[in-house]
């Protein structure tokens, strides 16, 4: 028995196109991000699948994206569970910077720990009056607040992610649900980490494109089985589209810090 799982990272979302760190700041997709998450949504229905529910964070570049997929496999129908565990990774005080500055004012060797190691947290939000505090959202009113994040490293975002994986939607595809998840570059990061057993080292250099299916096939202990002869590696699931087009959009991720 195996089960098939997509994973979506969001489409191009304006702060995206503006190069600033996102995080938990809740910015729109572009109307580019519009037409990647239809391309992607429209890639799944040519090759035949459809869902039976979905799963997506509280933040409207990942929502619209799922219920643009959704309505691209003529599955609009499907239950769609929200959660702030699926979240982007709280990117601290970095939310709101250009990338490329910050590289400027901290070197691109600490921006690069920021971004991609595995237990280096960027600074932390501590001015409660910060704009970005998700404290002051409505959204997260009824989340205690001491489980809110002021900043999060990849590892206190698997610390999230994987409980709410386990709990809630692995039970969703032992049931035989077609189960879709539309997240963010590093909630799906940490969520491969752990389906994928992919190193601290390897996970570093781990890039998802916006807008791009993430097709899994699960065995019956949910471990993924690799897609014969992907490119993909250390995945073991497989992106559904050109392979060079999403390998330019991989680095495109990769790249943002670099000089302009
Ligand atoms: O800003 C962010 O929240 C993330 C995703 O857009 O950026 P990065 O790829 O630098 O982790």
């Amino acid at each position: 028995m195996t089960y098939t799982l997509v994973l979506m990272r969001h489409g191009e979302s304006q702060w995206n196109v503006e190069n600033k760190f996102t995080g938990w700041v809740d910015v729109p997709l572009t109307e580019k991000g519009i037409a990647e998450a239809t391309e992607a949504g429209q890639n799944l229905a040519a090759s035949g699948y459809e869902f039976d529910c979905a799963f997506t964070s509280f933040q409207k570049r990942a929502i619209k994206t799922c219920f643009i997929t959704l309505e691209a496999t003529d599955s609009l129908f499907v239950p769609v569970q929200k959660s702030w565990k699926l979240n982007e990774r709280m990117y601290g005080n970095l939310q709101g910077m250009n990338k490329g500055e910050s590289v400027e004012t901290y070197g691109a060797d600490k921006v690069l720990i920021w971004r991609r190691s595995f237990d280096v947290p960027p600074p932390n939000m501590e001015d409660p009056n910060h704009p970005y505090n998700p404290a002051k959202e409505r959204k997260y009113a009824s989340i205690p607040k001491e489980e809110l994040p002021t900043t999060e490293c990849l590892k206190d975002c698997i610390e999230r992610v994987v409980p709410y994986w386990e709990n809630d939607i692995v039970p969703a595809i032992k049931s035989g649900k077609r189960v879709l998840i539309a997240a963010h570059g590093n909630s799906l990061r940490g969520l491969v980490k752990y389906l994928d057993d992919i190193s601290e080292d390897d996970i570093l250099k781990l890039n998802i494109p916006t807008g791009v299916a993430l097709v899994y096939t699960l065995d019956e202990n949910m471990k993924p089985i690799t897609a014969e002869g992907q490119p993909y590696a250390p995945l073991k699931g497989s992106y559904l589209g050109d392979v060079a087009d999403i390998q330019g959009r991989i680095n495109g991720v990769a790249n943002q810090t670099a000089k302009k």
